[in-house]
């Protein structure tokens, strides 16, 4: 986070339209800066000048996908991080033709998904209804089943977030409820996590950790100021918690375990 406020990277957003401008005023809370651009005769200038790329499909069209790729490719010859969010992967056809694409076409660092969306990326059918996750799975065996199969790192969120690269799993059990209730935020969490990686590309478990630590405590703070008011004014206390909370003090309140996995599960 301090290195976030210091260096002020810039990350180039292709989202959806429902979380635009949530996403573009929680990174820049959090002392990023956010760029949104998605016009193919632009996408790969935007993406080598950024720090970091999210491509996140949760309004997708053939045009804005061919766009990503553009991006994606050109992020990868700078060696930036590149982060997916599935939206609604398992939901259509559609969209799990273009996830199967942008794997196939760029070297994805980070997927970020809920359950449903990343046991839909693993084949599994059922799991999503529109955009939010249908199953109750063990999402610490799902992450390294899809990390190790995917090649990148793997964060499955919910109530316990799990990070893993199939050989190293931590879980963060910071958050609230809440935070399912207010429309992108795990949209918002994707450019989060894309922030952490663009400083701390050398250990991206570590910077989504510190990431989804960060986050779950700024929820949790926000909700404390809120509860007896409400959804509407808990959105955008927690996007003043994003800005006003510091490192130390979310540190003083993480939940974070390693997993310790036995030898024949590794
Ligand atoms: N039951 C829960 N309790 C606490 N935090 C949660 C809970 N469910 C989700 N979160 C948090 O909400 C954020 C968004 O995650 P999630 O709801 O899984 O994503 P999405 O909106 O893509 O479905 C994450 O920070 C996650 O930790
Ligand atoms: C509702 C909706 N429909 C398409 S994208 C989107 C936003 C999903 O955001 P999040 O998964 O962060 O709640
Ligand atoms: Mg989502």
């Amino acid at each position: 986070m301090k290195t976030i406020k210091q260096e002020n990277p810039l990350i180039h957003c292709m989202t959806n339209m429902v979380v635009t401008n949530f996403t573009a005023n929680g990174l820049l809370a959090i002392g990023a800066s956010p760029v949104m651009a998605y016009s193919k005769e632009e996408t790969a200038d935007m993406a080598s000048a950024a720090d970091g790329l999210l491509l996140n499909i949760g309004t997708p069209s053939e045009a804005v996908i061919e766009s990503m790729i553009i991006a994606g490719r050109a992020a990868n010859a700078q060696g930036t991080p590149v982060i997916l969010d599935p939206v609604g992967a398992g939901a259509t056809p559609f969209r799990n033709h273009i996830i199967r694409k942008i794997l196939d076409e760029v070297n994805v660092a980070l997927i970020r998904g809920n359950a449903g969306e990343i046991a839909a990326i693993l084949g599994e059918v059922g799991t999503v209804k529109g955009v939010d996750a249908q199953i109750k799975t063990d999402p610490i065996q799902l992450a390294i089943k899809a990390a190790k199969q995917l090649n990148c790192v793997i964060v499955v969120t919910g109530a316990t977030d799990v990070i893993s690269d199939g050989m190293r799993t931590v879980t963060v059990k910071n958050g609230h409820p809440w935070l399912t209730r207010v429309v992108g935020t795990g949209c918002l969490l994707g450019g989060v996590i894309c922030a952490y990686s663009a400083v701390k590309s050398e250990s991206l478990i570590d910077a989504a950790t510190e990431a989804l630590v960060f986050y779950g405590v700024a929820a949790e703070r926000a909700f404390t100021k809120t509860q007896t008011q409400g959804i509407a004014s808990f959105q955008i206390q927690f996007i003043n918690e994003l800005s006003q909370l510091t490192e130390d003090e979310a540190a003083l309140f993480k939940q974070v375990e390693e997993i310790e996995l036995e030898e024949k599960e590794k």
